[in-house]
């Protein structure tokens, strides 16, 4: 892997962008406006000041880490990648259109990865000709920080793109867990996103107060953070949209959002990104 793009340059698609530089990689982050580049490039410089401030960097060091990043509009600039990892927006249509237009772009060895939280690697893979070279590769937020990475076998990814991906992982100094057949959520949020439904579903049958929920859950389960402030942390747009898929696919009902969630999506209450979830974080 000599060059690798980066698509999106929002919460993963920056943090993305920024380990594989830190991982000494030429990158180039790909969005669709120049001044989401930027706002982009200023959260990885952010980040790495952080560092700085801790010790674990030197400011020299950060300035060859941002040399390494490309900042780009144009998919033509990715045609000579040797691995794409799509992070934007979770839309298939979305996605699919784009998996299109990288198949017509790249050479055929490119792998095609997808960082999508709940959609189908197979049928992403499906708007494509290199199905065997389509694989899920699901960072997680904040992505300096977490050293999970689930690989994702599509139903066509060949053994050969599963292990170069995993070993891309390990590289990386992340622990990469095989995830061997595809289902939503893969391991972590089929497990995670049911969880904050269900937080979501107490507050908004009334049982408790939000702070309380948040605080019974430490303590009372040994969660390092409380179900609601999560989801605030997340994004409440982005985990409706998961747990839709979900409701969908398993056609289950123990999936379906309270009516509380719907109305606070709708009404913008997207959590800490919009400045207002379950919390405020405006003042
Ligand atoms: N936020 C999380 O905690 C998290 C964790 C793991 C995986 N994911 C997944 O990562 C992906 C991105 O999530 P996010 O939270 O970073 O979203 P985000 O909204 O912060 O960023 C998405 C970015 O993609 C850009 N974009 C849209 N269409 C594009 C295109 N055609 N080309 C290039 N850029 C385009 C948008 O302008 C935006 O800047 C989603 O698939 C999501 O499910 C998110």
């Amino acid at each position: 892997m000599n060059k690798i793009a980066v698509l999106g340059a929002g919460i993963m698609g920056a943090g993305i962008a920024q380990i594989l530089a830190q991982g000494g990689y030429s990158v180039i982050m790909r969005d669709l406006q120049m001044t989401l580049v930027k706002d982009g490039l200023q959260t990885i410089e952010e980040n790495l000041e952080k560092e700085i401030e801790k010790g674990i960097l030197h400011n020299e060091e950060k300035e060859i880490i941002m040399q390494r990043i490309q900042g780009s509009t144009d998919l033509a600039d990715l045609h000579d990648a040797d691995l794409v990892i799509e992070a934007v927006v979770e839309n298939m249509a979305i996605k699919k259109q784009i998996f299109a237009e990288l198949d017509n772009l790249c050479p055929y060895h490119t792998i095609l990865a997808t960082n999508t939280s709940s959609l189908s690697i197979a049928e992403i893979a499906s708007s494509t000709r290199r199905r065997d070279r389509i694989v899920g590769l699901h960072f997680f937020n904040p992505v300096y920080k977490v050293k999970l990475v689930e690989v994702i076998k599509g139903i066509d990814t060949s053994p050969e793109t599963l292990e170069t991906a995993r070993d891309f992982v390990q590289n990386l100094g992340k622990y990469p867990v095989v995830v061997s057949r595809e289902s939503p959520g893969f391991i972590v949020n089929r497990i995670l996103i049911p969880y904050l439904n269900e937080a979501i579903w107490v507050y908004g049958e009334g049982l408790a107060e939000k702070e309380d929920i948040d605080l019974a859950m430490k303590l009372g389960a040994g969660m390092p953070r409380g179900p609601l402030e999560l989801a605030d942390s997340i994004g409440l747009d982005h985990l409706y949209a998961s747990i839709q898929v979900f409701y969908e696919e398993f056609r289950d009902p123990k999936y379906r959002p309270h009516t509380l969630f719907s109305t606070m999506v709708r009404a913008g209450y997207w959590g800490k990104k919009s400045g207002r979830g379950f919390y405020n974080y405006r003042d």
